[in-house]
């Protein structure tokens, strides 16, 4: 008898968690129905992301006063069983002792051979100067790793007279690799005042006494301050992914985010063990060549490898594009994108990302296409998706008339310019094709996320993906940019894909299979709750066929447990999910 009513009630509790997640608060639009966010307050830096114990733990650069960036930022920590939905803890820590006084800035975990998860990160000390601390867990049988404890050591690593480091210009530690030689390696950003940017790297043999390494691991020229770099191995053999100490059949990636373009920018190259120095295959930033994690709203990025399924999951900050007075009246300002798997792709010259395969509990409705010509001109709704403000679309297209696309401009080699300049997409005859999401009943809002194909005068083609927020709300007061990147793919040989994650504010694409990804952050007035539609589209001249397109109604996930119900006994989605 216990037991019915036990079980009855978990049903009920269940059954009013689910109407509770298709409900939308009008009051608050644009908070995400499946993307990482605090309850309330400032996000930024994604930190120290990892597994232990088979419980996933993110880390966040968090303000608990309010919702704008404060420089004596905390740890903010959450913990989830299946990186889709969240439960939010204590912040890991605080502004404390000296070297962290003024903040507790950003950083990365590594778990030691023992198993034992250890954080670097920077602080602001007492002179507010950037520095690095550790802080390791109080109990290391408590899966959630609630409570940490910094060194009395610290700081770790400091800037000084003779190591000539900026104190403003000194932070973010990565996670820390093994060297063959059994000696720990880490990097942390930081510049020159000629602009010469640094990955500063170190040696430990303990984890807990640092030295300098005579040589930075990797330096460019005229690229400004170096902030969250990250460095990892991937895998040139397969789709597998590594532990960040692996070596053997791999290259390395190093990824900076440059304070000066607000920009993830990553290289592929060798790391050579022996000299302790990293030689990317190609150029770098200063030349525009350096190939782009998101073209879009994402900064701060940081992977980890994920043991569990053997996968290295990429983590970046989705920054709002409203007016910080619209983030104060919001009263939360920040969002993660949806973790993405990350390796590298067969040409070994760029990284492909997809969305985590654990969306697929979030799906409810689907709707299937098969073989759809779109006319030239068309526009058709995708009927059936029941929540269109929260959704998963993947569609593939196929263009026959080829010899049709328009000639590319030597000039045109901007191509977040091209996607911008209106008056470019009357001249195309192959495209715009793609995506119009969010839009109002009306068609007075939408965000539209295309594909334009060109051809070049050596007869290739030129495959550009744009994300056009330009009409994406009557509120004119956002930054309403549009986005785009050429998609290094052949389109007389492949099917062009697109799959967009739809959810109220974040809009973001992934094409060519995860080749190029652009995300952007929009604030419809008329495209909320019910009043949202979805359409596929092409504005070119001629035809484009669908070979396929599924997309769901994807419903909310627990994140950080907003969604507060009567029944308190309803609210931790974990201990539900145990029985
Ligand atoms: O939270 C500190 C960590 O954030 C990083 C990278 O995002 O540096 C941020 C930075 O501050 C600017 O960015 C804030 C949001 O990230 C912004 O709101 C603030 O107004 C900016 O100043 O911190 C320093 C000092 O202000 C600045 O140079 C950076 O861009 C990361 O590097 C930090 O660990």
């Amino acid at each position: 008898m216990g037991k019915t009513l036990l079980l009855l009630s978990l049903l009920l509790c269940s059954f009013i968690i689910d109407l509770e997640a298709s409900r939308q608060d009008l009051n608050q639009p644009y908070r995400t129905g499946y993307h990482f966010q605090p309850p309330s307050n400032w996000m930024n830096d994604p930190n120290g992301p990892m597994v232990y114990k088979g419980i996933y733990h993110l880390f966040y650069q968090y303000n608990p006063y309010g919702a704008v960036w404060d420089v004596r930022i905390v740890w903010g920590h959450s913990t989830s069983l299946d990186l889709v939905n969240w439960t939010p803890q204590p912040p890991a820590f605080s502004p404390s002792q000296p070297s962290d006084i003024n903040g507790c800035w950003s950083g990365s975990v590594t778990i030691l051979p023992n198993g034992t998860p250890v954080i670097l990160y920077t602080g602001i000390d007492q002179n507010k100067s950037q520095v690095q601390n550790v802080a390791v867990p109080v109990n290391i049988s408590d899966p959630y790793l609630r409570e940490w404890s910094k060194s009395p050591a610290n700081p770790l690593m400091a800037p000084n007279a003779v190591n000539g480091i900026n104190p403003d210009r000194f932070r973010d530690p990565t996670t820390a690799w093994m060297g063959h030689d059994g000696e720990w390696r880490v990097i942390v950003g930081s510049s020159t005042d000629d602009r010469r940017g640094l990955a500063v790297l170190y040696k430990s043999r303990d984890f807990f006494n640092w030295t300098q390494a005579t040589k930075p691991l990797h330096h460019e020229d005229l690229t400004g301050m170096w902030e969250c770099p990250d460095f990892f191995p991937v895998s040139i053999t397969g789709t597998d992914c590594l532990e960040t100490s692996s070596f053997g059949e791999v290259k390395h990636v190093l990824k900076v985010s440059l304070i000066e373009t607000l920009h993830d920018y990553y290289t592929i190259g060798s790391y050579d063990r022996e000299k302790d120095v990293y030689v990317p295959d190609h150029g770098f930033v200063q030349d525009g060549s350096a190939p782009r994690l998101d073209y879009g709203k994402f900064y701060a990025s940081k992977t980890f490898y994920d043991d569990v399924k053997k996968r290295r999951i990429l983590w970046g900050w989705v920054n709002e594009s409203s007016p910080a007075k619209d983030d104060i009246e919001k009263g939360w300002s920040g969002l993660q994108s949806f973790p993405r798997k990350i390796w590298l792709g067969e040409s070994g010259n760029e990284l492909l990302q997809w969305p985590i395969e654990e969306i697929e509990t979030l799906r409810e409705t689907q709707v299937k296409w098969d073989n759809k010509v779109l006319k030239a001109g068309s526009t058709i709704q995708v009927h059936g998706v029941t929540a269109a403000q929260q959704a998963d679309v993947d569609v593939s297209f196929k263009v026959k008339d080829l010899e049709k696309a328009d000639v590319i401009e030597p000039s045109w080699t901007d191509p977040q310019k091209i996607c911008s300049e209106e008056d470019l997409s009357v001249k195309s005859g192959l495209g715009p094709f793609g995506l119009m999401v969010l839009t109002s009943n009306d068609m007075e809002e939408y965000t539209s996320v295309y594909f334009r194909i060109f051809k070049s005068n050596d007869t290739k083609y030129v495959v550009l993906m744009c994300s056009d927020q330009s009409r994406s709300s009557l509120n004119e007061e956002n930054d309403k940019a549009t986005f785009g990147a050429f998609v290094a793919i052949d389109p007389s040989q492949e099917t062009l894909s697109l799959r967009t994650l739809i959810d109220h504010s974040i809009v973001e694409s992934y094409g060519g299979g995860g080749k190029v990804c652009i995300t952007s952050r929009v604030y419809p007035k008329l495209a909320i709750g019910e009043n949202t539609n979805l359409f596929v589209f092409n504005k070119g001249t001629q035809s484009v066929d669908v070979l396929g397109l599924n997309a769901w109604s994807l419903k909310s996930a627990q994140i950080n447990g907003e969604r507060v119900s009567p029944f308190s006994e309803c609210e931790d989605s974990h201990s539900l999910n145990q029985y």
